[in-house]
């Protein structure tokens, strides 16, 4: 089956996750931070969007707010056409850590969503399978979180997040607690998994690389109280080989772009 290019399917880009003039203030007796101002975004479905920016700039945040998980002081957040109201099931969300259950084998762990979601065995079962297959896992399908090495656990979360099919996915720092080649490894593995998925995509990351690398556009950030400096289009096709992508003037001038707008020194790699 044909299916249209990854982020740029519809001319009217059928709105997937749409943040209006959004502003979040945390108050507490001791100190008020703002936390974020003026922030808008509107992502397409089946877009992949990276978002960057200095640390404490609000982008964990923006994600919860799409989540429902946070309310915004002023401003709207809309899912898939309507207002988010509170937590929302028509999201995955990928965290820094997998935070696996250790007594619960790989499947298991994966098996979760569907268990808190109430989805039929049946299909919870043959999507568990479809997804192991398809972020290399087979084989280890019947092991505890000890014995899978942090890129398999990772691997872990990424099913268990996609397991019910979710339109939008969010991924905040999936992959900064690993080494550099798992790292790479899991970032072609994605560009992958985001086409063959066709899910829209949010990803928080410190490394400029890799928003190149995954998406379509690169949102950055500004310091604290977090705002849009700059969204970037990448540019480039969807699917992507990595040492070509890197080797591509497209990449460069994102990175570079990037760079200049977080100041020298302020990015990962
Ligand atoms: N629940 C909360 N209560 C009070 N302040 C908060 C809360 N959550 C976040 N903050 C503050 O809001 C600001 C933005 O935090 P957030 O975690 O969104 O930043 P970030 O860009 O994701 O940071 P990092 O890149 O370091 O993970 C920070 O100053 C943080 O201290």
């Amino acid at each position: 089956m044909s299916r249209p290019e990854p982020g740029t399917r519809g001319a009217g880009r059928e709105s997937a996750v749409r943040v209006e003039d959004v502003a979040v203030r945390f108050r507490s007796r001791r100190r008020d931070v703002t936390a974020l101002r003026d922030v808008s975004l509107d992502v397409a479905m089946g877009e992949f969007v990276a978002i960057v920016g200095p640390s404490g700039c609000g982008k964990s945040t923006l994600l919860k707010l799409v989540a429902g998980l946070l309310k915004p002081s002023s401003g709207t957040v809309r899912l898939r056409g309507e207002d988010v109201a509170g937590p929302r099931h028509d999201i995955g969300y990928v965290f820094q850590r997998a935070a696996l259950l250790e007594w619960r084998s790989a499947r298991r762990n994966i098996l979760l969503q569907a268990e808190m979601r109430r989805m039929p065995s049946g299909r919870a079962r043959e999507r568990t399978a479809e997804l192991i297959a398809m972020t290399g896992l087979t084989g280890f399908e019947d092991a505890l979180p000890h014995e899978l090495s942090g890129g398999m656990q990772q691997r872990v979360a990424l099913c268990r997040a996609l397991l019910h099919e979710p339109p939008v996915l969010l991924m905040d720092e999936p992959f900064g607690a690993l080494d550099a080649l798992t790292r790479e490894q899991l970032n072609i593995e994605m560009n992958r998994i985001w086409r063959e998925t066709g899910t829209t995509v949010l990803l928080v990351t410190h490394s400029v690389a890799e928003a190149a690398y995954l998406a379509n556009r690169v949102v950055v950030m500004s310091d604290r109280p977090g705002t849009v400096a700059e969204v970037i289009d990448v540019g480039l096709p969807a699917e992507r080989d990595y040492a070509e992508t890197m080797a591509r003037p497209e990449f460069a001038r994102v990175t570079n772009r990037v760079r200049t707008l977080l100041g020298a020194g302020a990015a990962a790699d």
